[in-house]
């Protein structure tokens, strides 16, 4: 319940920020639009006037006039028509080049700024496929939206006008024969807007699967699961394809329709035109002109139905990106939480009411969906020394920190940060008094100095981080790079899981943040590096808390105090001695099979 009154209060919040392409296009572009539509106009009211200007030029050969002029008002009306629709299509091009800039950086930008659980619903395939896929569609979507859709629309009322000029009775009868088509058309297009949200959909999920596929590369190898996996996808991409072929049959209905409806207008014209010739009511000359008109309303008429089909796959790729920017960023969401539930928060929060604690956990409860992972947990961890956080595999550990990182808010209860409610902190100032060492030791995709200096300020000299990397034991590793700090790690160099470990303990050190949580891997480290890393985490430890999901026994075994997490529950806290001896739970855990390493 309380999680849908969240999402609907963000829902509410985010409205405002949709996508409107036409006001994007076109803020603080004022005179270009300007130059754009008069070109436009230009160019279909040259296009409009060429069958005239023929007409005109009939006319004068039949009198025996000099047709000179004539001759050149028609090239003049094709050339400049031709000319003046090229130049503003072009001008509306880099508007919408600028657009798609714009819209690349706000996807990268929201993307990063998202909840975690938000990024990994929409997983990273199918937020990529954003920028790819869904933007050159809404480019395409510009280029003939705005532009095309509307000269195209113009050209066919304006001839239609002149058309009825000329001879209404002859205008009808062409209407008449273009209704059918239309209405067929209109058909069409619905069924493409349906028919392109699935492709894209697909696509998206196509993409997203094909990049999961990537980052689990490694083991598709050691499984020898290529062909399975490839064949998975290639399953995907055959739905894709699947779907892209009702679209592309339904497309091609358009023109012969077209056609048809131009063919059924072209024998009732002539026939109801030779009729009013011989009964006077129609000249020569304005026989001809009315069939050119009819044969010039062919080509817009097409450019209007395959626009509008064209239209589809953008609409349907904006309304991706609204999906996206709808979903709240952290900051937002928490903003919305905050508006609607201010009056039910206890006014706290204020530093130095209680003992000083790093963190304090009062009866929290979490969950990822149904299934609660901490109920009622109730744990402190101190402000000054070494915090082990134990219990078997699943019980809610990881969970714990991500909770202390705001990385999500608990569902029930409370969790005090350096003093501070969880809710009341702004999640950067949070995180900027918290270094994280997650458990697979993440790196960027970037130089060693930029891995090191993650978050960081200031802009520490090279020795500085050379002792950083000295005091976890990596300094000589670093050393021997191709190019030192400046080597990019992720691509051709990477560490061993060992070194990374180091090097995320290093950027720890670097934070000098004044509570420091570290997931310890479970993998193994040889005996001298776990001593220094052990040295470096007991230094920390002296003048700050450092939080350790333990893995080892050494880790626990050195800690000031320990939490005991079983299924959810804490179920006791205190130092390794205290606890061995009053605690079976954890009494099993050290002798049990998970906590056991060799060092013991
Ligand atoms: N992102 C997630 N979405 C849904 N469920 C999750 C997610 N992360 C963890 N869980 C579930 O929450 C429970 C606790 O996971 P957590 O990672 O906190 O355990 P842990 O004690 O750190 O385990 P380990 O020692 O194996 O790392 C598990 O049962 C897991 O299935």
């Amino acid at each position: 319940m309380g999680h849908m009154g969240k999402d609907h209060a963000v829902t509410h919040a985010e409205e405002g920020r949709r996508l409107h392409l036409l006001h994007e296009l076109t803020r603080g572009r004022g005179v270009q639009v300007g130059v754009i539509v008069l070109l436009a106009l230009a160019s279909t009211g040259a296009t409009l006037a060429l069958p005239m200007v023929v007409g005109r030029l009939l006319a004068v050969i039949q009198r025996g006039d000099s047709p000179v002029w004539w001759v050149v008002a028609m090239v003049a009306a094709g050339f400049g028509s031709a000319a003046a629709g090229a130049l503003a299509t072009y001008l509306l091009s880099g508007m919408g080049r600028r657009l798609i800039l714009g819209l690349r950086i706000r996807t990268m930008r929201h993307s990063l700024e998202l909840r975690l659980r938000d990024a990994h619903a929409e997983g990273p395939g199918n937020l990529v496929s954003r920028l790819t896929a869904d933007a050159a569609m809404v480019k395409n979507l510009i280029d003939i939206g705005p532009i095309q859709l509307p000269m195209a629309g113009v050209t066919v009322l304006g001839t239609l006008v002149i058309m009825g000029l000329l001879d209404w009775v002859l205008l009808l009868i062409t209407v008449a024969a273009f209704l059918v088509a239309v209405g067929l058309i209109t058909l069409v297009v619905k069924g493409l807007r349906r028919t392109y949200t699935a492709v894209q959909g697909e696509v998206g999920a196509l993409a997203q699967h094909f990049v999961a596929a990537l980052g689990a590369l490694t083991i598709i190898k050691a499984y020898r699961a290529e062909k399975t996996v490839g064949d998975r996808l290639a399953e995907r991409a055959g739905r894709v394809a699947e779907l892209e072929a009702v679209a592309a049959r339904m497309e091609s209905l358009m023109v012969p329709i077209i056609t048809l409806g131009q063919q059924v207008a072209l024998v009732s014209v002539v026939i109801g035109g030779g009729s009013r010739m011989m009964h006077g009511h129609l000249g020569l000359a304005g026989f001809v002109s009315f069939l050119l008109y009819l044969l010039q309303l062919t080509a817009p008429l097409i450019m209007a139905a395959s626009g509008v089909s064209g239209l589809q796959t953008g609409l349907v790729s904006r309304k991706r990106f609204d999906a996206l920017f709808a979903l709240p960023t952290e900051t937002s969401a928490r903003a919305a939480t905050a508006a609607g539930s201010r009056s039910a928060v206890v006014p706290d929060g204020r530093p130095g009411t209680r003992s000083p604690a790093a963190v304090r956990f009062e009866k929290v409860g979490f969950g990822y969906g149904e299934h609660p992972v901490l109920r009622d947990a109730d744990l402190t961890v101190p402000a000054n020394g070494l915090t082990a956080l134990v219990g078997l595999s699943g019980s809610g550990k990881t969970t714990a920190l991500g909770l202390i990182e705001g990385f999500m808010d608990p569902d029930s209860g409370r969790v005090e940060v350096l003093g501070r409610d969880l809710a009341d902190w702004p999640l950067a100032d949070l995180r900027a008094r918290i270094a994280y060492v997650d458990q697979p030791c993440t790196l960027l995709q970037d130089t060693v100095r930029e891995n090191l200096l993650l978050g960081h300020e200031g802009k520490p000299a090279d020795a500085a981080l050379m002792t950083a990397l000295d005091r976890v034991g990596l300094g000589e590793e670093i050393r021997r790079l191709p190019q030192g700090l400046d080597t990019t790690l992720g691509g051709a160099t990477d560490l061993s899981g060992g070194q990374r470990q180091r090097l995320a303990l290093a950027r720890a050190v670097l934070a000098g943040a004044p509570l420091v949580l570290l997931d310890e891997p479970s993998s193994h480290l040889d005996s001298i590096n776990e001593q220094k890393l052990r040295d470096v985490v007991d230094e920390l430890a002296a003048d700050r808390a450092v939080l350790v999901v333990a893995h080892r026994i050494s880790t626990v075994q050195h800690a000031d105090h320990v939490i005991v997490l079983d299924a959810g529950r804490v179920v006791d806290q205190g130092t390794h001695r205290a606890l061995l001896e009053r605690c079976p739970d954890y009494a099993g855990l050290v002798s049990g099979q998970t906590l056991s390493t060799a060092s013991r």
